[in-house]
């Protein structure tokens, strides 16, 4: 069940209530207490925040037992997770000061017009004479948001804004949130490709698909600076990751194994086609309408229809509860809530289940756990975090450091295997398959090897240092 933590203002009448009659109503209605601060401490009253971790579906309960006992006044309420958002996640700030006439006579008019003749001269010195060298914008249409579905793109914004946070914070490199007031697929094709000259790359988030796959493959065509649909990508990146490393712990091998994937929009179709490229020989693709089935007709949909003509591909029919029957792996990147432990029993012995709908995941830790030898969501607060944090920031960073011209198959098959690396054979077990985002070795070791392979395949503009 989701947690949450929130905090309490509450007023004490001393002659009405102790501080243990409080702790006790918060311990009855299920809540955690974590801490206290004494906000006007008193000797008939007194007024404290305390906060308390519970369940989402206790925040009322709670609330109705603290204003039902005499003495208690609650005064405020809130949420810490709104707390962290308040005014939006992310600044600019610029990199030197402006002192005095002579500093701004140099950013500015008039020192700045050499420079702008320097990059109208040549503008490949805009990667050294511009924020381009460093800048990715974290586009979003609002139509696919986490598992939410199409919020619009206001709603859509604290996802992008946290995006862009993790690649400054992880990666060191300055991401910019854009959500786009249309749903059109040209509208959204021109308007990145006319404010693409600032930037070094272009993220795509949360479009939905099949929209995704026509405005990310036009973009990466006509652009010459890296395009990537990190829901596509990133995600199947992340998962074929997880799976080398939980193959090894259940000593299984990508050419013997029978995969489900639940899913087949944005993130789906992607991991179908590298599970392919891994090796994968058995593939149940799996949407709404049942499985996606060799020889079948998708001609509404251009990638299930190339997914129908793979032979790799199986053609029994069904639905998800039929198709999981004997499966060895089970990916969703679909809705909450669409297995059971029912289902999962069902599975082959030492099954993987990775369960990556956010934020809630097709099946809980609690029902899946006791029938599977590996579990993996996309979470945070749960083992196993499975989720593409792990895979953008790293791979952008190398895409930028050495001016990558796009993102290639060969890039992103060796930030997998790079991200795998990163957990040793000594620390590998079920519970730990895929490395923590806080650790520092998972960028630095995708940074490395995405440049290897860009530099391999010809699409580096740039060669780093390091790699000379
Ligand atoms: N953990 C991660 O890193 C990660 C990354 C990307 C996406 N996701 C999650 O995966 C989900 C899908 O994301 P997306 O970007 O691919 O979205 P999307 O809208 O492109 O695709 C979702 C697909 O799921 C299908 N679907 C809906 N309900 C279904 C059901 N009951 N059974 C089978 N299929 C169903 C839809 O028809 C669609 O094809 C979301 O919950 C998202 O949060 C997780
Ligand atoms: O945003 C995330 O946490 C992962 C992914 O991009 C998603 O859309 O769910
Ligand atoms: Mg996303």
């Amino acid at each position: 069940m989701a947690q949450t933590s929130i905090i309490f203002r509450l007023e004490l009448d001393h002659k009405k209530v102790s501080f243990g009659d409080v702790a006790g109503a918060i311990s009855k209605a299920g809540g955690d207490i974590t801490s206290i601060d004494v906000i006007r401490p008193g000797h008939d009253t007194s007024t404290r925040d305390i906060t308390v971790d519970l369940s989402d579906k206790n925040e009322t309960v709670m609330i109705d037992a603290l204003r039902s006992i005499d003495g208690i006044t609650v005064v405020n309420v809130s949420d810490r997770t709104f707390l962290v958002h308040l005014g939006g996640k992310i600044t600019i700030q610029p990199t030197l000061p402006i002192k005095n006439r002579d500093d701004l006579s140099k950013v500015y008019t008039p020192g700045v017009a050499k420079v702008c003749t320097a990059i109208a001269e040549n503008q490949h010195k805009a990667y050294s004479l511009t924020i381009k060298r460093n800048t990715v914008a974290v586009v979003s249409d609002g139509t696919a948001v986490l598992g939410l579905g199409d919020i619009g793109p206001h709603a859509a914004a604290p996802v992008m804004e946290g995006k862009a946070m993790l690649f400054k914070q992880l990666a060191g490199v300055d991401a910019f949130p854009i959500c786009l007031d249309t749903k059109d697929t040209e509208e959204i094709i021109r308007t990145i490709k006319v404010m693409s000259p600032i930037f070094g790359g272009i993220n795509l988030e949360d479009i939905s698909s099949p929209r995704c796959f026509e405005i990310e493959s036009r973009l990466a065509d006509e652009l010459e600076i890296p395009v990537f649909h990190d829901d596509q990508h990133g995600t199947a990146v992340v998962v074929i990751a997880g799976l080398l490393n939980a193959l090894k712990v259940v000593g299984k091998r990508m050419e013997n194994i029978r995969v489900v994937v639940n899913g087949i929009g944005a993130a789906g179709v992607s991991i179908c086609k590298m599970l392919l490229q891994a090796g994968v020989k058995r593939l149940v693709p799996v949407d709404r309408d049942g499985a996606i089935v060799r020889g079948g007709s998708y001609e509404h949909h251009p990638m299930w229809q190339w997914l129908s003509e793979q032979p790799q591909v199986e053609s029994r029919s069904g639905t998800l509860k039929d198709v999981i029957d004997g499966a060895d792996v089970f990916i969703g990147v679909s809705r909450a809530r669409v297995l059971n432990e029912e289902d999962v029993k069902r599975m082959a012995p030492d099954s993987i289940v990775f369960a990556m709908a956010n934020p809630e995941p097709e099946i809980s830790p609690e029902e899946a756990l006791p029938h599977v030898a590996v579990f993996a969501t996309g979470r945070s607060d749960y083992p196993n975090q499975i989720n593409n944090v792990l895979v953008f920031p790293g791979l952008f960073r190398g895409a930028l450091d050495c001016r990558a011209r796009r993102i290639n198959e060969p890039m992103k098959m060796a930030a997998a295997r790079a991200i795998a690396s990163v957990v040793s054979g000594g620390e590998l077990n079920e519970h730990y398959i895929i490395p923590s985002i806080f650790n520092e070795q998972v960028v630095v070791q995708v940074r490395k090897a995405v440049i290897e392979a860009a530099i391999l395949t010809n699409v580096a503009r740039r060669t780093p240092p390091e790699f000379r």
